[in-house]
């Protein structure tokens, strides 16, 4: 993400550890503003162009749409259950 979950330093990031802190679940964050080197490669791994980027379990989940999407849905805290009783 933009920033660290004490510190979003981007609108689309701070959404995202919202949800998450409102769900109680434990995550870590990495700041990709300060490893240019994470940036480029997290896009080439995910295939996805843009931050952030929510990792359940190690795989690519989505950015901020699909997390707010899903979470208006429910589906990601039935996937985000799923995870932590694995
Ligand atoms: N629609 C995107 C919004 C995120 C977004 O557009 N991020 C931009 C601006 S913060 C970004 O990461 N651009 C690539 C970059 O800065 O390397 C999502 O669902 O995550």
């Amino acid at each position: 993400m933009k920033g660290t979950k004490d510190f979003p330093q981007c609108g689309f990031s701070n959404t995202v550890v919202s949800i998450l802190k409102s769900l109680n679940v434990p995550f870590e964050t990495h700041n990709i503003l300060e490893n240019e080197l994470l940036r480029q490669g997290l896009k080439e791994y995910s295939n996805w162009p843009t931050f952030p980027q929510l990792y359940i379990d190690g795989e690519f989940f989505g950015g901020c749409d699909i997390t707010v999407e899903s979470y208006k849905s429910g589906e990601l805290q039935e996937v985000l259950e799923r995870a932590m009783c694995s």
